[in-house]
């Protein structure tokens, strides 16, 4: 299996980005995840007439690999076209702790390049997680 590089998972995100539906917000978020054995799935936002059906490109990439089988992610990669490297929201970063373990790797990027290496944690400190419940 060829080895994927993080600029080259960053230009899936920017060509995920170019599919991104934005009829309302016109704001296009691009995002690639790089599963253990090297597979990367894209995805894009997805918006609607009504609202809050819309999807981010985080999930959208996430749940495209889940549903080609895959249960863990060991890198995302985000874009878009944002003056400091674009951040996840709170929905995709508690998804984000599903699929991915706290140290894996999230990448903040933007059109101009500017970059930040991050983890899970890093996005998402003191996550919530059912491993906590004690009855469990
Ligand atoms: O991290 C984010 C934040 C927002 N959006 C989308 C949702 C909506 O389509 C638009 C504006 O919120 O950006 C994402 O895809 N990812
Ligand atoms: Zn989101």
């Amino acid at each position: 299996m060829e080895v994927i590089k993080l600029d080259e998972l960053i230009e899936k995100a920017r060509q995920a980005r170019e599919q991104a539906y934005v009829p309302y917000s016109k704001f296009a978020v691009g995002a690639a995840v790089l599963t253990d054995d090297g597979h990367v799935f894209q995805g894009c936002n997805i918006e609607n007439g009504s609202f809050s059906m819309t999807i981010c490109a985080e999930r959208c990439a996430m749940f495209s690999a889940v549903a080609a089988g895959y249960r863990h992610f060991k890198t995302i990669a985000i874009v878009a076209d944002t003056k400091r490297a674009v951040s996840p929201c709170g929905a995709c970063r508690q998804v984000m702790t599903e699929f991915m373990n706290a140290d894996d790797q999230v990448i903040l990027t933007n059109l101009n390049g500017d970059k930040i290496d991050t983890t899970v944690a890093g996005v998402l400190p003191y996550s919530f997680s059912l491993k906590d419940d004690p009855v469990k």
